[in-house]
């Protein structure tokens, strides 16, 4: 006979958190969201942790390198998605990891023999008024000189003058050395009152470019997610099929942790995936997705360094519909969850669980945290922000960006999905949609920050470890769903006011 669940699976939305004593020390300054992301033996420190317990989905519309090196510079961790070629992925994997905070790869170049009409061109489309001039007009070419808006005059200048004419040469450049730290950098800022500073190698080529503004931005970025050469620590993901090219290119570029992305990690495919890893290489490598005990204690037995949460409740996914499969998030999380403590209590590891997928509300983030969650994963809530990889579109009155499932038709042109090699697609597990366009991520986080920390100030709590210790859950029922949102008043419209 078949297994049966007495218990209906539930979601987020069903649970409240009911408040603790909030002592007068507990207040969101001194509230740390520090949280693991790999396994770690009892009285030891996990090779990596998050300083925000945050993760960018594996996906197209999600994850490139400009997200992984925003998420990052925040304190969180994005996971560059895998439906593309290894060289591509591997290449965004090494520009997230080779960007340093504050020095910047030069993107507007030109060369001498390039006019000021070509300038202003640049500038038009890259909105940057500073244009490195080097030998080749490429990022690293012998750098020749700088050309800033105060090289030039539109009124007086001839479209047709030569850069070579008008660029301050290379002679009377200030400029730093490779190996410049940040710091002495903004020091040549500062005396020489420079806007940039262009570093370069011993021959002259040009490495990065340093602007003020970065410097004053890497200094109001406190919780940045740096490894031990102060590069930003990056994730990808990989699948059970190519990763035995997929791997090694990844860690050339860098990678420092990898994630097997798959809607159902239960699976041998999994369990061989993460031995190859193991036993070829010294990277991390996490794995999922599972809803219950037996899927975590399969993958930790096969050596995953983290476990991800949930099938079928992301904002794109329909694979509950298309194949009857999945669990309510909450359930699932909360099941897997006791599992990790259980395991963790007779054999001393802790191994960190992500929840992937469904989160709506903020408050549902310190819901997944306090079920026991180590962190989350986000598609939709990163696909709103300027950083992620998608078109922002005006549609009616308002800003969208496209996002849009990994196993849509539109994300499923990758030749992965299909078991079979060249056959076409069977059916589609994720749609292609809109999410509203909100703006920057650094500003939108810091408001779902602020949130939760609050929140765990509720709940007596300062770290996220006491959350899930002390955290007391109610569920609700439909009516006090009701009771929860404004009701019984008529809301004003906001045309009509008595002024
Ligand atoms: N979290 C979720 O609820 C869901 C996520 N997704 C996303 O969609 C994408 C695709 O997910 P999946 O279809 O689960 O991809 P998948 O690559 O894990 O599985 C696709 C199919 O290939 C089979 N397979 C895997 N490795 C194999 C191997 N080495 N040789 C032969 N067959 C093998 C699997 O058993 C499955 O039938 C992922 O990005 C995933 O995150 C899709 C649906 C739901
Ligand atoms: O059923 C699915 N079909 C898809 O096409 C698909 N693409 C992504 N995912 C999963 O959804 C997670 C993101 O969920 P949210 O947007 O709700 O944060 C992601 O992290 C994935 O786990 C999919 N699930
Ligand atoms: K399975």
């Amino acid at each position: 006979m078949a297994h049966y669940y007495m218990e209906p699976s539930r979601t987020f939305s069903e649970f409240l958190l009911v408040p603790n004593l909030t002592t007068k020390e507990c207040n969101p300054s001194n509230v740390t969201l520090k949280t693991p992301i790999v396994k770690f033996k009892k009285g030891e420190k996990p090779a990596y942790s998050l300083n925000i317990p945050f993760s960018s989905a594996v996906m197209q519309a999600v994850s490139d390198e400009r997200m992984a090196v925003a998420l990052a510079r925040s304190g969180g961790i994005s996971f560059i998605f895998g439906s593309q070629s290894v060289e591509s992925q591997a290449a965004m994997v090494r520009k997230a990891k080779s960007y340093k905070a504050g020095f910047v790869v030069s993107r507007s170049n030109l060369m001498p023999t390039h006019t000021l009409r070509d300038v202003l061109d640049l500038k038009e489309r890259t909105g940057h008024s500073t244009v490195a001039i080097t030998s080749d007009g490429s990022a690293n070419g012998k750098l020749l000189g700088i050309v800033t808006g105060r090289d030039y005059r539109i009124s007086r200048d001839s479209l047709t003058k030569k850069v070579s004419d008008f660029m301050t040469p290379f002679e009377k450049l200030v400029y730093g050395k490779s190996g410049i730290t940040l710091s002495e950098a903004n020091d040549l800022i500062w005396d020489h009152k420079l806007n940039c500073l262009p570093v370069v190698d011993a021959d002259n080529n040009l490495d990065y470019l340093v602007f003020r503004k970065d410097y004053d931005e890497h200094k109001e970025n406190p919780s940045e997610l740096l490894d031990a050469n102060k590069s930003y620590v990056v994730g990808a993901g990989i699948n059970t099929k190519d990763y035995e090219e997929r791997v090694p290119a990844l860690v050339a570029a860098g990678v420092d942790v990898l994630v097997i992305d798959s809607s159902d990690g239960y699976s041998e495919w999994q369990k061989d995936t993460i031995e190859y890893v193991k036993s070829n290489f010294d990277v991390k490598i996490g794995a999922g997705n599972v809803v219950d005990r037996e899927g975590f204690l399969y993958l930790v037995e096969a050596g995953a360094d983290f476990i991800k949460v949930g099938i079928g409740g992301g904002s794109i996914c329909i694979t509950r519909e298309q194949k009857g499969i999945g669990r309510g998030q909450a359930s699932a999380l909360i099941e897997v969850a006791a599992a990790r403590d259980e395991y963790y209590g007779h054999t001393g590891i802790y191994v960190p669980i992500c929840s992937d997928g469904g989160i709506v509300h903020d408050y549902h983030i310190t819901l997944a945290l306090a079920m026991g969650a180590d962190f989350v994963m986000m598609g939709r809530y990163f696909a709103r922000f300027d950083e992620s990889p998608t078109r922002k579109l005006k549609v009616g009155n308002n800003f969208v960006k496209e996002f849009w499932g990994e196993g849509s038709n539109r994300a499923r042109n990758w030749e992965r999905y299909d078991t079979g090699g060249k056959a076409g697609l069977m059916f589609e597990e994720g749609v292609d949609s809109y999410v509203p366009y909100a703006g920057s991520l650094q500003e939108n986080l810091g408001k779902t920050i602020h949130k939760i920390k609050s929140t765990m100030c509720n709940c007596g709590s300062l770290t996220i470890a006491e959350l899930q210790k002390n955290a007391r859950i109610t569920l609700v029922s439909a009516t006090s769903i009701i009771e929860g949102g404004a009701h019984d008043v008529i809301l004003k419209e906001n045309s009509i006011t008595g002024e």
